[in-house]
């Protein structure tokens, strides 16, 4: 056998390394290749949208349909129906994130992509992905979120604005007695159990007997004399026609006088207040004070809201004050904080009387404006019967015709203190209403005109600008003499917030500090005051109808120390 030639076997092995080569790179590609099919179970499952729980955000917010939008009322309002398509490997971006009461508004959207662990979801073509809702649903207008409620938030849904309908009701057919039926009279059989009650707002009081409101025997006509409680008497003929009966004359309230007011209410003021008065005298009354103890001092004035400045001023003077007398026992730390808290409750304020007397042959005209909910018809109405009492004729102007059953109200002030009432249709412009009641009262020779505005969002210009022009028209037939501004002292110092921005669109002169009953800052006075340089006139303790006082400094304090 002929050997081999060498060339050969160099062919043989050249061959043979391409070989190895070829395959070891084949194998070497294989491994880099990408897997593109999906795993048979998702890391992360996501649940079918609108039906399922979606991942919780930062902040405990889920997204997703069920986000609930504050609007100004702090009401939440029902989230819109989901129309987005289904997006089962992307949470889609919410249009717009709930704002909870006290927190900042968020400057950038809740994160809605997949948490970091969703790295080990497969990358998968997502196809079916679409755009996310054109329409976005728009953020509510409100700027102020620092938790208080009620400022101008009814502006968009007047909180009783469910409460004024009329309801058709079918009549009985006897008088109906709204009281319990004296043991001797048999009950009307006819008479259905519901009948008085839903018949009293509509149907008018006999006007021959000067039944309470509540009873309605609508089948009485005035030729017919039926006694109120003898349903079973009454003629089958006399049909239940509705009778123009003349509306029964309004009864007039008798009203407590307004002097002694505050003393009279000021357990009231007490109870809630003298927390403050209390942790002074105990501090004071404890002998040497210490640097802490000087700190606690002012800290607890500045608890009752009376503000940084206030509150450092007065501390410095009860340390001088002190530090010159001495303070031997309680008795003399009451006579001093009295003194000293009286001197920074009055400090600046020559004179708290309400102008509302006639002047230069023209009633006096106040203006009543605030925030809604705090209670400026309640006021207007107060104040209204506090005139009456001191014999002066008052008109009142409803010019709160945002709200619908605002005029309602103060048409129920009015007759019950004997006061003309202006009053428009809801929605009419209330510049128009204030004018009307201004000539009212001037024709009527009036003493005093009292106008109730609807209550302003303090944020929104629109709103503000509508009350500089009630003002401005008003004053085309008689200059306003007084703007009470109704400041809720429960608000605290958000209500200072309210005060500056009011009084930059109208001339507020005076303040009506209400629900004093219901809170322990009564230091808001002393603040607002110095924030304003008005004076507070009046406060409200309550909801009755004579709970209006007026603000009386020594009073004031007396009842923050609990005397
Ligand atoms: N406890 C207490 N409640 C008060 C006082 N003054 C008013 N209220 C209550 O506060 C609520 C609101 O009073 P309104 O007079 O309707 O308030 P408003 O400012 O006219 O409200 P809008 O018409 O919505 O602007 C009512 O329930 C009143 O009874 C007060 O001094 N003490």
């Amino acid at each position: 056998m002929a050997a081999v030639p060498a060339w050969i076997w160099i062919v043989i092995a050249v061959v043979a390394v391409l070989v190895v080569v070829f395959v070891v790179g084949l194998v070497l590609a294989r491994r880099r290749r990408v897997t593109i099919a999906p795993p048979a179970t998702p890391a992360t499952p996501v649940a079918p949208e609108g039906k399922g729980e979606k991942p919780p955000t930062k902040g405990g917010y889920r997204t997703g349909g069920s986000i609930s939008f504050s609007q100004g009322s702090g009401a939440a309002v029902a989230p819109k129906p989901d129309t987005r398509p289904k997006q089962p490997a992307t949470p889609p971006v919410p249009p717009a994130v709930a704002v909870p009461p006290g927190a900042a508004a968020p400057t950038t959207p809740i994160p809605t992509v997949p948490p970091a662990e969703s790295t080990d979801v497969p990358l998968v073509p997502a196809p079916r992905v679409e755009a996310p809702p054109t329409t976005p649903i728009p953020l509510p207008e409100r700027t102020e979120v620092d938790g208080q409620p009620g400022v101008g938030d009814d502006a968009a849904v007047p909180r009783d604005s469910v409460r004024d309908a009329v309801v058709d009701v079918e009549l009985p057919g006897a008088p109906a007695p709204a009281v319990e039926p004296a043991p001797a009279v048999e009950p009307a059989p006819a008479v259905e159990p519901e009948a008085p009650e839903a018949v009293a707002p509509v149907v008018p009081a006999p006007a021959t007997e000067p039944a309470p409101p509540t009873v309605a025997p609508v089948s009485e006509a005035p030729v017919v004399e039926v006694p109120p409680l003898a349903g079973p008497a009454v003629s089958p003929e006399i049909t239940a026609e509705p009778v123009a009966a003349p509306a029964p004359a309004p009864v007039v309230e008798e009203i407590e006088p307004s002097a002694g007011r505050l003393s009279r209410l000021r357990g009231r003021l007490s109870r809630s207040q003298n927390a403050l008065g209390r942790s002074l005298l105990g501090l004071l009354g404890a002998g040497a004070l210490d640097e802490d103890s000087w700190t606690d001092v002012e800290d607890t004035l500045l608890m009752a809201d009376l503000g940084a400045t206030a509150s450092a001023e007065i501390t410095a003077r009860l340390r001088r004050e002190v530090a010159a007398h001495g303070v031997t026992d309680t008795a003399s730390a009451r006579a001093l904080l009295r003194r000293v808290l009286v001197e920074a409750v009055d400090e600046g304020i020559a004179d708290r009387s309400v102008r509302a007397l006639p002047h230069d042959g023209r009633p006096s005209v106040l203006l009543v404006v605030g925030v809604n909910g705090t209670g400026k018809t309640t006021t207007t109405g107060k104040l209204a019967r506090v005139l009456v009492a001191d014999g002066l004729q008052v008109v009142l102007g409803a010019a709160d015709t945002f709200r619908a059953a605002a005029a309602d109200q103060l048409q129920t002030w009015g007759e019950r203190a004997g006061a003309v009432v202006v009053r428009v249709d809801a929605g009419a412009d209330p510049a128009a209403v204030a004018f009307d009641a201004v000539k009212r009262g001037i024709t009527d020779g009036a003493d005093a005109v009292l106008i109730d505005t609807a209550g302003r969002l303090h944020t929104k210009s629109g709103l503000m600008d509508e009350l500089g022009k009630v003002k401005r028209v008003v004053e085309k037939q008689a200059a306003v003499d007084e703007v009470l501004l109704v400041l809720d002292a429960t608000t605290g110092q958000n209500g200072l917030v309210q005060a500056k921005v009011f009084s930059e669109v109208v001339a507020i002169t005076g303040i009506v500090l209400t629900k004093l009953d219901g809170t322990a800052k009564g230091g808001i006075v002393v603040a607002v005051q110095r924030a304003l340089g008005v004076p507070v006139k009046l406060v409200g303790l309550g909801e009755g109808a004579d709970d209006l006082a007026p603000f009386e400094s020594g009073a004031f304090v007396d009842a923050l120390l609990g005397e």
